[in-house]
């Protein structure tokens, strides 16, 4: 069998669809329907429900502990990575079942890709190599000029292009935070996510790598529906068109206390507890 690191013509791997370079298909819908949490005996969330829409920025907002990252992994089947987890509920792309078991777990993950609150690029791995591993892992074959073209219009997309054009074969490792972290969502992007989500993702960045990341994602909901997971208000209020607030008082199962249009639940928030987290007298 030919070594899968190869890098010639193609990369021989087991034959899915082939890549091409633009838009990943029409916008897609994400909903979750009553979702319910456990880590072992523990429940986490309690019955959970959100639209997410398509070509929207939805922000998942509440203190610490109330399960926000817990339901981003559910969204793309990743809290069932942890042993003790288990879950009740649905997850819906465009009305189909994420969970279906007839539908492999590669093609979930490759639907509804996942940035994480770390830059967490392969550090010895050079630039287009970190922006092609995604294809590597999803089995996806492409011609060198087709991966070509896919590197520059996904690092374009993440906002680094001008920056490493000239250095695709530096190692990752090499760029600067904000840089790593655009360097994830290019690698994201490569195949073709219907919808991408973020935990956090301008945690471990200065205010201007912060500012870049959210102009990026501003011009990425055009094309990918993005929820993303923030403990910055401001940021919640500059990106998101719809917002989501958790809560899980006194060790009771997160729950969502109310969710609407970004702007309205800043203006004028049904909840009083939301009056107050996104006031900033809580959390
Ligand atoms: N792998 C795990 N094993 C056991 N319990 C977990 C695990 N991951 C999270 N939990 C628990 O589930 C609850 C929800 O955690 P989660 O990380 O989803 O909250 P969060 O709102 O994202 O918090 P933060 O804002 O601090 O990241 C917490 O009580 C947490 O301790």
């Amino acid at each position: 069998m030919t070594d899968s690191t190869t890098t010639d013509e193609t990369t021989v791997l087991p034959p899915v669809a082939p890549v091409h370079p633009g838009a990943a298909g029409p916008l897609a819908e994400l909903q979750a329907r009553d979702i319910t949490a456990w880590f072992g005996d523990r429940k986490v969330l309690d019955r959970v429900s959100l639209t997410m829409p398509a070509g929207g920025i939805t922000a998942l907002i509440g203190p610490s502990g109330c399960g926000k990252s817990t339901f981003l992994r559910i969204l793309n089947r990743m809290h069932e990575l942890v042993p003790s987890a288990r879950l009740a509920g649905e997850v819906l792309l465009d009305g189909q079942d994420v969970y279906d078991p007839d539908r492999r777990l590669i093609d979930a993950r490759r639907a509804i890709g996942m940035v994480f609150q770390k830059p967490n690029p392969f550090p010895a791995m050079s630039i287009r190599e970190n922006v092609l591993a995604g294809l590597r892992l999803t089995g996806t074959r492409a011609s060198r000029s087709v991966k070509e073209e896919l590197v520059e219009s996904c690092l374009t997309k993440a906002g680094l292009w001008t920056e490493v054009r000239d250095r695709l074969d530096a190692p990752g490792g090499g760029l600067s935070g904000g840089q790593q972290q655009r360097l994830c969502i290019a690698r994201s992007l490569a195949v073709k996510p219907r919808v991408l989500l973020m935990d956090e993702p301008c945690s471990a960045l200065d205010p201007t790598s912060t500012r870049v990341i959210e102009e990026t994602m501003l011009e990425l909901a055009r094309e990918v529906t993005i929820v993303i997971v923030t403990h910055n208000m401001q940021q919640a209020a500059r990106v998101s068109s719809t917002c989501a607030f958790f809560l899980a008082s006194h060790g009771t199962p997160g729950v969502i206390v109310e969710h609407g249009d970004t702007r309205a639940m800043f203006s004028s928030p049904r909840d009083q507890r939301t009056s107050d987290y996104v006031n900033g007298r809580f959390g």
